[in-house]
């Protein structure tokens, strides 16, 4: 798992908008990095990019080594997994059955599916919360099952070789106690040989990462401390 996730030229447009404009960056295995700036800079659309999760797809080149990502299937068996900015929890399904049905989806049995929820809960300090429905959980919470979510599928896709983790906005909710913990989390998924890219608003948050790519208006700023 050494592979560096390549960004070359990449450039996102919703029809006559243009989100994000001439990217060329390098995210190392190892590594959170830090993706920032102003609210409507190109976060998301970056993420979703890499995630090959765009419906008007993206332009340029996206690589992790020397094999093309940035579609929906490639990206998917490259090992990209999302913590979407808003949480997208199925509000009729419990906490538990939050994090486990993805991951019966990506291949695991629903024993050890409801283990790992069970335990990505846990880590989180949801660990009392996993039967109740995702509708009863106040916004903070949602955002922790949301995040306790993606670090099951992470390790999942970690064993399986390879992870790239879109992390858009996961603390925006959190208190700062509980803040510091997921991105112990985050920290602890990059040192196991992930590439994590985090998208944040948040300076704290920020600094805490090896690398950053700063985007003003679509556009990559360099050389950011
Ligand atoms: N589906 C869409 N259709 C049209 N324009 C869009 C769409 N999604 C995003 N945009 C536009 O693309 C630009 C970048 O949006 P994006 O959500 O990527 O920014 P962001 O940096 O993640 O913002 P925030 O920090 O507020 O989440 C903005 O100008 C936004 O209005």
């Amino acid at each position: 798992m050494s592979e560096d996730l390549v960004l070359e030229d990449v450039a996102v447009r919703y029809g006559d908008v243009v989100a994000v404009e001439g990217v060329r960056a390098v995210a190392r295995p190892g590594e959170i990095t830090a993706v920032t700036g102003h609210s409507g800079a190109g976060k998301t659309s970056l993420l979703w990019a890499v995630g090959g999760l765009l419906e008007s797809g993206s332009s340029g080149r996206i690589r992790l080594g020397e094999r093309q990502i940035g579609d929906e299937a490639s990206s998917r068996d490259a090992g990209a997994v999302f913590i979407p900015q808003g949480s997208a929890l199925a509000e009729v399904l419990t906490a538990r059955d939050n994090i486990a049905v993805p991951l019966v989806g990506a291949g695991m049995s629903g024993g050890d599916a409801g283990a790992a929820a069970d335990g990505a809960l846990a880590s989180v300090g949801l660990h009392e919360h996993g039967g109740h429905l995702a509708e009863e959980l106040s916004g903070g919470q949602r955002q922790r099952v949301a995040v306790a979510r993606g670090l099951a599928l992470s390790s999942l896709r970690l064993a399986a070789g390879s992870l790239v983790l879109l992390a858009d906005e996961p603390t925006s909710e959190l208190d700062h106690d509980t803040r510091e913990q997921v991105v112990v989390l985050l920290q602890d998924v990059a040192r196991r040989g992930g590439i994590v890219l985090l998208a944040t608003h948040d300076p704290e948050v920020a600094e805490v990462a090896a690398a950053r790519w700063h985007l003003d208006d679509g556009h990559l700023q360099t050389a950011l401390p």
